[in-house]
């Protein structure tokens, strides 16, 4: 049981600020992921609460207690790294022994230990193998062995998963997923990849260089991205310039479906986000209130969806994803170039970003 608290945490190598005065709270039991692209700042984060990498300013506080001039063996947190260096020398079993050796745990006490955790990430039948005779998939699971071996009330795991191909890698985000719900153990992960962040989170903190960007559940940062660098980091692709008018907002060359909050003056600009299998698609151009006529550029199917690129009577482009079920999976596309359209969308599916 852990709870941790990041406060004003920054990071500068330099003159270069790798991360800036991050803020967060991860409650004991929750599993927290940070999410961004490459060298928005995770890894460091990561690092300085382990105590790998001392914090230019801010704290790091485990249970209410500061750990920020702590070494990272006196927080007894497990880690688990991309790179996962296990011990090539040493037997399974060996490996996730190890850190029960380093503490000088009693041998039986060790040997109970490591059997049910290889039995937890189901490698007991392999526990006197090398690891070069291992796959990639049953490495990974060592290294959490290892890491969960001396019960860490807090387990950092830093896109542990990279190395492996789709199907091994969904197959040990439920694993770990399950793990950390029945082991209790309040988690910190760090990946690139929106879905896993979604599908592994309580709560996901979206990092923009250097910076928390929106930190919420993953429905939240998922239906409701804050700002255009959310949004587009959540595979939106639709965003559109509108512009208030008497509580009414134009956008597309049509006023959109309401109610919205004005947020302006009349006449202001805002810029908005709707996903595009939010995006539904009538056959004809039939212009009234909460819809927009549109014509089709391009229709591309893709299995389980089709997607159609739109452009909007003042030019700017709208893409709609629909998908296909069973029976429309085999029938010709709904509509192809040229055609003319109506696009409506519930008013919940808009989202206007902060600039
Ligand atoms: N020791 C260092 N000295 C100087 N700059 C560093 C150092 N470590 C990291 N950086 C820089 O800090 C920034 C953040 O790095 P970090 O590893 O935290 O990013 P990340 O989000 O984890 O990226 P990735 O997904 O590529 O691992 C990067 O621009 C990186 O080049």
């Amino acid at each position: 049981m852990a709870h941790v608290q990041l406060s004003d945490l920054s990071k500068r190598y330099g003159v270069f600020q790798a991360v800036e005065t991050v803020s967060m709270e991860v409650q004991s039991g929750e599993f927290l992921t940070l999410l961004g692209p490459s060298g928005c700042g995770k890894t460091t984060t990561l690092r300085m609460v382990a105590g790998l990498v001392p914090p230019t300013t801010g704290t790091v506080r485990i249970d209410g207690r500061d750990v920020t001039a702590l070494s990272a063996a006196q927080r007894g947190i497990g880690m688990v790294f991309q790179s996962l260096a296990l011990f090539p020398h040493m037997t399974v079993t060996e490996n996730v022994a190890f850190g029960l050796k380093m503490r000088r745990v009693a041998p039986a006490e060790i040997a109970r230990r490591v059997r049910s955790l290889l039995e937890i990430v189901r490698l007991a039948h392999l526990a006197d193998r090398y690891p070069n005779q291992l796959s990639g998939g049953q490495q990974q699971r060592v290294a959490l062995a290892r890491a969960l071996v001396i019960e860490p009330s807090i387990l950092i795991l830093d896109e542990p998963f990279g190395a492996l191909d789709r199907k091994l890698r969904e197959a040990m985000q439920v694993e770990l997923r399950q793990i950390t719900r029945d082991l209790h153990i309040t988690a910190l992960f760090v990946t690139h990849d929106q879905e896993e962040a979604l599908m592994l989170s309580d709560l996901v903190a979206v990092m923009n260089q250097g910076r928390v960007e929106q930190l919420g559940t993953p429905q939240e940062v998922f239906r409701a991205p804050r700002t255009r660098f959310v949004a587009d980091f959540m595979g939106v692709t639709n965003f559109l310039k509108g512009r208030w008018s008497g509580g009414v907002l134009l956008a597309g060359g049509g006023a959109l479906p309401g109610p919205l909050q004005q947020v302006g003056a009349d006449g202001s600009t805002v810029e908005l986000a709707i996903r595009p299998e939010e995006v539904l698609l009538q056959p004809g151009a039939e212009a009234t209130t909460g819809a927009l006529t549109a014509a089709v550029l391009q229709a591309v199917y893709h299995g389980t969806s089709t997607s159609y690129t739109l452009r909007l009577p003042d030019g700017q482009t709208l893409m709609s994803r629909e998908p296909n079920d069973g029976a429309s999976g085999y029938a010709p596309l709904r509509f192809s170039a040229g055609d003319a359209v109506t696009a409506r969308w519930r008013p919940e599916a808009v989202h206007l970003l902060q600039s």
